[in-house]
């Protein structure tokens, strides 16, 4: 049994060290939460983990802050499978301890995809905390981001479950990182910096090493959204982009009126 965590950033590299080292009948998981994107379209993690090495890949996502796990408080998490029950329930029971709660899902994609978007929607709650917003704004910015991770899912998989954003992994996971995550922490910095220094700056001097994965998340679905020229449709994802990469200022995450979206709430 494989264990993949590591920034999504760095799996590329490491699934073709693996290439031919690794039994057929290896079952993986990902705690991975970003995507790749290729010419060919958006890859998720475990489906490329899944085609690089010939396994199956589940994955576990959560509201899952690594310094509150390691104190042992209670927390709990989703795992996502796909066809074989068996194995996410090997997969429930190696993860479950008395504070760690963990549900399987038979929905691989709706689980990996809340995971890598809610790091989107806490760059943008970060972005608020850092123009002092309040809480009423960061409200509705999580709920704006709630609503376009449920669209982008569906978009990309057609399968995907509504039930899926109520579990650890869905909303959850939102109001965790939203609140007390690494993402939301610099993109405060940031927002409090007017965006004269960048990301990639901060990320350096805050995080000592440790990486953020709402940025090229952002920059991913960007790109799959311009591709398919579905931008308007998601301003919040688009924006937090554009003020990413230094196109719009930060204070751009609360001009919402004019560019509302067009979905069903
Ligand atoms: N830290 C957290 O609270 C949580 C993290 N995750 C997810 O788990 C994944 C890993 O996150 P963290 O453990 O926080 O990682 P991290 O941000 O602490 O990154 C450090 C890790 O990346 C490795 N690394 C650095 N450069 C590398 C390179 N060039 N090649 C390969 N590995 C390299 C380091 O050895 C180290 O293990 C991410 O997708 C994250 O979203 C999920 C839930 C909670
Ligand atoms: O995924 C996380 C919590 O579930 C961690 O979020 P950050 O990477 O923003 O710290």
């Amino acid at each position: 049994m494989l264990v993949f965590v590591t920034p999504h950033q760095f799996i590329d590299n490491i699934c073709k060290s693996l290439v031919g080292k690794v039994r057929s009948d290896a079952e993986a998981i990902s705690l991975i939460k970003g995507m790749e994107v290729k010419i060919e379209g958006p890859c998720l993690i475990s489906t490329y983990i899944s085609e690089q090495l010939g396994i199956n890949c589940s994955v576990l996502m959560g509201a899952n802050l690594a310094s509150e796990i390691a104190e042992e408080k209670f927390s709990e998490a989703t795992v996502g499978y796909g066809n074989n029950r068996e194995i996410a329930e090997q997969w429930v029971q190696l993860f479950t301890t008395p504070y760690f709660m963990v549900t399987p899902v038979q929905d691989v994609e709706g689980v990996e995809l809340c995971g890598t978007l809610k790091n989107v929607v806490a760059i943008a709650a970060g972005f608020v905390d850092g123009l002092d917003m309040g809480n009423n704004t960061k409200a509705a910015i999580i709920r704006f981001g709630l609503r376009e991770m449920r669209e982008f899912c569906k978009l990309l998989f057609s399968s995907v479950k509504d039930d899926s954003f109520f579990e650890s992994c869905g909303v959850a996971d939102v109001i965790t990182t939203c609140f007390g995550g690494r993402n939301r922490k610099v993109a405060e910095a940031f927002a409090k910096n007017g965006g004269k220094r960048s990301f990639y700056e901060l990320e350096a001097e805050m995080l000592q090493g440790q990486k953020l994965q709402g940025v090229p998340t952002a920059r991913e679905v960007y790109e799959v959204l311009r591709h398919r020229g579905l931008l308007e449709l998601f301003p919040l994802f688009a924006t937090v982009h554009e003020i990413c990469s230094g196109c719009l200022p930060p204070s751009a995450i609360v001009i919402y009126s004019e560019k509302k979206p067009r979905l069903p709430v």
